[in-house]
């Protein structure tokens, strides 16, 4: 994607040119592709129902099968860290050819770990993820932050300096999230208010280091379930980060692309829906696969116009 525009510094200053940020990457993504994730979680049920082994082949003939049939036309795929890990070092092995393979055939790729730890330790988590030399380089990465979003600025400077992205948990789309997430602060602000506000602030600052050049959207983003009906209005608290939503919970979890409009209000060109077993229930064959994704993908776009 050589035409995305770089923040100007790295012009001006003479410096090597910077990896186009990934805010950018991601909407001439959504723009050319639509704004669909696909989640890859290699469920066990998902392994049997495929007709695979629930073992490290049978892990990946299927993250190859998904791949295969839709790197080259969805905006973002979605590794879930978890599924290969439980496999140990083979199953990371998987995951880093995943990884590359999706990248090598366009899509961008959203690691799913949700990383958080106090920022000493978070610096490592984000390179391993975000440093362009490590095996597991990844375009984005899901981070927690409720060690304190200021705990994940060691990983908010990797991805500046990498061209990558975050999207960090604000709303999540399971129905625990709530008892931690509109917890209210002694300043009257929800937790996830608080959370938006930072990566509004991550985001300026983002856009301060354009000088000026138009930038499409910010880098880091907020994940926001699909799920939520009402919630965010009880949780208070603004879309407006200038950066990516990935909203979940479509399919399995029961929210629907018709949902988007009512959850996400203005933001809505800024949301990037996800989807995982809803479009991975039609595997292994992978025309029924493009196709589910493909369908979804419609009935967002009919959704959000
Ligand atoms: O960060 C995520 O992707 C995520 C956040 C959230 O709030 N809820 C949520 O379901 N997810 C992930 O999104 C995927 C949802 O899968 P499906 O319910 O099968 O579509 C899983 O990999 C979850 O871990």
């Amino acid at each position: 994607m050589s035409d995305t525009p770089t923040p100007q510094a790295a012009h001006v200053t003479g410096e090597p040119q910077a990896p186009a940020a990934f805010g950018a990457r991601l909407r001439q993504a959504m723009d050319t592709r639509g704004p669909l994730c696909v989640g890859i979680d290699p469920h066990a049920s998902l392994l049997a129902d495929w007709g695979l082994g629930d073992d490290v082949a049978g892990l990946e003939r299927f993250s190859r099968t998904v791949v295969e049939a839709l790197a080259d036309r969805v905006a973002v795929l979605k590794p879930q860290s978890a599924f290969f890990e439980r496999f140990g070092s083979r199953g990371v092995a998987v995951l880093e050819r995943t990884v590359a393979e999706a990248r090598a055939a366009g899509a961008l790729v959203l690691m799913d770990a949700k990383r958080g730890d106090i920022g000493s330790t978070m610096a490592a988590y984000a390179a391993a993820y975000l440093d362009p030399a490590s095996p597991l380089f990844s375009d984005a990465l899901t981070v927690s932050p409720y060690l304190g979003f200021g705990s994940l600025d060691p990983a908010v400077e990797l991805a500046r300096v990498s061209g990558c992205g975050l999207f960090v948990l604000a709303l999540t789309s399971n129905p625990e999230g709530a008892e931690v997430q509109h917890a209210v602060r002694a300043d009257g602000r929800s937790v996830a208010a608080t959370v938006l506000g930072h990566l509004a602030e991550r985001n300026a600052a983002e856009r301060a280091a354009w000088q000026g050049q138009s930038r499409p959207l910010g880098s880091f983003g907020a994940v926001v379930g699909a799920t939520l009906g009402d919630a965010l209005a009880a949780a208070g608290g603004s879309l407006a980060i200038d950066g990516p939503l990935l909203a979940p919970g479509i399919g399995a979890q029961g929210a629907t692309p018709a949902d988007l409009p009512a959850v996400f209000g203005d933001a809505v060109g800024n949301v990037v829906p996800s989807v995982s077993r809803g479009v991975l229930r039609h595997g292994p064959d992978a025309a029924a696969l493009r196709a589910a994704a493909a369908k979804i993908a419609d009935d967002v776009r009919v959704a959000v116009k």
